[in-house]
């Protein structure tokens, strides 16, 4: 391992160089364990401690398959899925791999006892399997987490609706909290030369998911002028869906929890906000009955900071708690697009509302290789930034995880997986000067 790094360190080293490098026989891995997804049974999900069920492990190389590569990760970052599949809920995350496992020969690989979570990389190749022209050993990386097999008619026009769509590192296994991942070669974009390792690591799943949410015509086709009700919108796709609202002419309503949040809202540009914590929303009264009064004085607080309208496009994703508040706001006409159920999936909202004011819900999952890669592109051309805030070592994602769980971070954690240190992996010194408040907005907040 201590070659590759130093291959990776070396300005002068060559795809040749790469290539030639040994592989290990094994590498370190977060992963989680077949044999404990019992172990937090009868918890609430919020007493579920992912520092419990995360792991370190040295765990063998897999073989190379056609149309894959072997990514030397130098960093990645904490995704929520990540503390889904460490809480196991909703589903402990083998039953996905067993599935993966029949699917063929190869895929078999995938179907252990451990998983090796993680859904963003930011690296070098190692190796390329047969049939891999596009990338070399060397290049210098990152990986969206879109998993497809393509064999059916039904992804080719949107390869999102492949039938065997995964995300990588969840579904999948070989996933990117490690030195080393698995990917296919159609998952890996370019690293933007003018981030270190771990900020371009950061960005990956959030903001491909939030481009095709927002802004993508399979989502909400977000366009100038529109009002957009962000909930979470310091976090991790909130921090991107905040961004593309502001760098494509449109007005983010943004929602968040503390003054702090609030503040990091401003800094990106932002002018409405609700701090939802201080506002005191309350759309329960208890477990089973929604209070319509409260999404009223919600839509009013929103009409108040539009000059009197009301929201043309709500980004959802914290689900059962707001769903209800998020379908009465919306403006007749508009889309409600949501992409997850933090806080419940069994939803509720008042149907009168949906349909006598002909609204539409828009269900979105992460992103098609070419809205990756458009988001991707907006990075590398410095007009949406990494909304990296901390950032942890490889053998503390645990407590990376538990962070996110529990609410206590800003924006996007990173994990540093080879790279020795923060700050490496700069190829483009002029670019990164040109931005770097803008990179580092959410750093140590
Ligand atoms: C990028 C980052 C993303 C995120 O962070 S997202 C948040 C994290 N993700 C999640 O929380 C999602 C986790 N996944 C799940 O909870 C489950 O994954 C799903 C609920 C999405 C699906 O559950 P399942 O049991 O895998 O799917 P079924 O479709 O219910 O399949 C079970 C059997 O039911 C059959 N079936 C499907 N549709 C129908 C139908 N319309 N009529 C009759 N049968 C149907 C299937 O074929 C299959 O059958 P057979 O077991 O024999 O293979
Ligand atoms: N389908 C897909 O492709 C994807 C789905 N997801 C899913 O989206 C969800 C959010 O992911 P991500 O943004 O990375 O997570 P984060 O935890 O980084 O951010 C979510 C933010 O939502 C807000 N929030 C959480 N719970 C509630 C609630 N009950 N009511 C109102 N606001 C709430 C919080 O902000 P605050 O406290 O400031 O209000 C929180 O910071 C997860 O469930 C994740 O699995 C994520 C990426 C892709």
């Amino acid at each position: 391992m201590k070659d590759i790094l130093d291959a990776i360190q070396s300005p002068d080293s060559t795809s040749e160089d790469f290539a030639a490098l040994p592989l290990p026989e094994s590498y370190r891995a977060i992963t989680v364990h077949k044999d404990e997804t019992e172990m937090f049974a009868g918890l609430d999900t919020r007493d579920k401690d992912p520092r419990k069920s995360i792991h370190l492990d040295d765990v063998p190389l897999p073989e190379l398959g056609p149309g894959e590569a072997l990514v030397a990760v130098m960093a990645s970052s904490v995704n929520y899925n990540s503390v889904w599949t460490s809480i196991f809920e909703p589903l402990p995350t083998f039953g996905f791999l067993e599935r993966y496992g029949k699917l063929s020969e190869l895929t078999r690989r995938h179907d252990l006892p451990y998983h090796i979570i993680g859904s963003d990389l930011a690296g070098v190749v190692l190796r390329t399997g047969p049939g891999v022209n596009a990338w070399r050993p060397g290049d210098e990386v990152v990986a969206h987490c879109l998993s497809v097999e393509l064999e059916s008619s039904d992804g080719h026009n949107d390869t999102m609706l492949d039938p065997e769509q995964r995300i990588w590192g969840f579904e999948t296994n070989f996933g990117g909290l490690a030195e080393i991942a698995l990917v296919k070669s159609n998952q890996l974009m370019p690293k933007p030369a003018h981030l270190s390792w771990e900020e371009a690591a950061a960005p990956g799943l959030v903001n491909s998911t939030a481009y095709r949410q927002l802004v993508s015509r399979n989502g909400a086709d977000m366009k100038q002028g529109d009002n957009v009700l962000i909930w979470g919108a310091s976090g991790g796709l909130g921090s991107y869906a905040t961004q593309f609202a502001l760098a494509g002419g449109a007005t983010p309503i943004c929602v968040v929890s503390s003054p702090q949040k609030a503040e990091i809202c401003r800094s990106m540009g932002a002018e409405a906000i609700i701090d939802r914590t201080a506002e005191d929303y309350k759309f329960w009264k208890d477990e089973n009955t929604q209070d319509p009064r409260e999404w009223k004085r919600f839509g009013k607080r929103i009409r108040e900071l539009t000059g009197g309208e009301d929201v043309d496009i709500v980004f959802e994703h914290p689900g059962r708690e707001t769903f209800g508040a998020s379908v009465y706001v919306t403006r007749k006409g508009g889309t409600i697009v949501t992409c997850a159920s933090t806080s419940g999936y069994n939803h509720e909202y008042d149907n009168r509302y949906l349909w006598m004011s002909l609204k539409r819900i828009i269900g979105s999952h992460f992103a098609n290789y070419r809205e990756a890669w458009e988001a991707n592109r907006l990075i590398a051309k410095g007009k949406i930034h990494p909304t990296l805030s901390k950032v942890y070592a490889l053998e503390d994602t645990g407590q990376a995880a538990h962070d996110v769980h529990r609410n206590l971070h800003q924006g996007k954690v990173g994990v540093l997986c080879l790279a020795p240190e923060e700050g490496l992996g700069v190829r483009d010194e002029e670019m990164r000067a040109r931005h770097i408040d803008a990179i580092n907005r959410f750093r140590n907040i």
